[in-house]
């Protein structure tokens, strides 16, 4: 018997069990279970899953920094129809475009975040001018208190979540990110969804010893709409459960570039982040080479004009400061469609 199953087999509620099991820092579990998506072996669960790459026009997902969908390795799992896993889709070099607006564009008002919560609209202004210089200096003394970035938990977008009712509502809403939002739809448009809206994003930011709790997201109105998860940084364990909260769950990583789609039967699933970990070299450090995004190597060669592209560069200072901090974090975005085509929130 596995490690694994004895856990689950000593108690009831196999979700919990699992999550603790993966989440236990001394002595530290036996990964050997998880299924890592990077290897490209379709063993066990593992499907390969056909996607709609003539539904994603080349010059559009280039615009976003992803590779042609015809190359995308997407990947299903027996027994969750409608979960779509891509394994790094992204264009070498483009990733820093997209962390970059996670830690210094998407902060910004009139976005809303965790600081806000309890510190004034003048201090939370301007999260990144207020941490560039503490995240820049690594020969700092050991530094009192920590920089604003480092506080930040949680960003939200479009409609903004509202942690304490679980509720959207059509008075606490700001415009979505247009670079985010045509992202969005192309993945969407390979896995099939060609009216997918973007309406409401939540970016989490892991430390190594964060973790994210056993959750359903039910809060959106529509949930014929798929979900979209983007993760950036360092690697996670993702647990994905049943329709039940005890449902025992498969585990699996996810890295940085790697996209999640919860849809159809997959839609409601109870879901969990036991684990932050640190991502094998191999697989992050050639994502993390800040390439200018508009000019793809083989065009570079060839001198000629690149496409357009939608990815502004990242300066080396940004750069730096960026690199810092996802060395020792992670970054999650997760889209959503709140409202079905013609829908409204009801009154309340
Ligand atoms: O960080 C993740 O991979 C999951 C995030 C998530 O489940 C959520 O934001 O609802
Ligand atoms: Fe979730």
């Amino acid at each position: 018997m596995s490690k694994m199953a004895a856990v689950v087999e000593s108690g009831e509620d196999a979700f919990k069990q699992l999550f603790k099991f993966y989440k236990r820092r001394k002595p530290p579990p036996d990964f050997s279970d998880v299924i890592d998506f990077s290897e490209h072996r379709c063993t066990g669960k593992v499907v390969p899953l056909k996607l709609n790459p003539s539904a994603v026009c080349d010059a559009a997902a280039y615009r976003v920094g992803l590779h042609p969908a015809r190359d995308w390795r997407a990947y299903g799992l027996q027994g969750y129809p409608g979960f779509v896993f891509i394994s790094n889709p992204f264009r070498k070099g483009s990733q820093p475009f997209w962390i970059r607006q996670c830690l210094k564009t998407y902060p910004q008002k009139p976005n809303v975040c965790n600081l806000d919560m309890h510190m004034s609209l003048c201090d939370t202004q301007d999260i990144w001018q207020r941490s560039v210089h503490s995240l820049s200096s690594p020969s700092l003394p050991r530094r009192q208190e920590k920089s604003l970035l480092e506080r930040l938990r949680w960003v939200t977008l479009g409609y903004h979540y509202n942690w304490d009712t679980k509720l959207y509502s059509a008075e606490h809403h700001t415009p979505f990110p247009s670079d985010l939002e045509t992202l969005s739809q192309q993945i969407a448009l390979g896995c099939g969804f060609s009216d997918f809206e973007p309406q409401a994003g939540i970016l989490n930011y892991y430390r190594s010893d964060s973790s994210l709790g056993i959750h359903v997201d039910e809060s959106e109105l529509d949930h014929s709409r798929p979900l979209l998860s983007f993760c950036f940084g360092q690697s996670a364990v993702f647990l994905l459960g049943g329709t039940q909260r005890q449902d025992p769950p498969t585990a699996m990583y996810m890295h940085s570039g790697d996209v999640m789609v919860m849809s159809g039967q997959s839609r409601l699933l109870y879901h969990a982040v036991p684990r932050i970990l640190p991502a094998p070299p191999a697989l992050l450090s050639p994502e993390l080479q800040n390439l200018p995004a508009s000019t793809p190597p083989e065009q570079q060669q060839q001198q000629q004009q690149a496409p357009p592209s939608e990815l502004e560069p990242v300066s080396e200072q940004d750069w730096a400061v960026c690199l810092r901090y996802i060395q020792s974090s992670r970054i999650n975005v997760t889209v959503r469609q709140v409202l079905g085509a013609g829908q409204s929130f009801p009154q309340r």
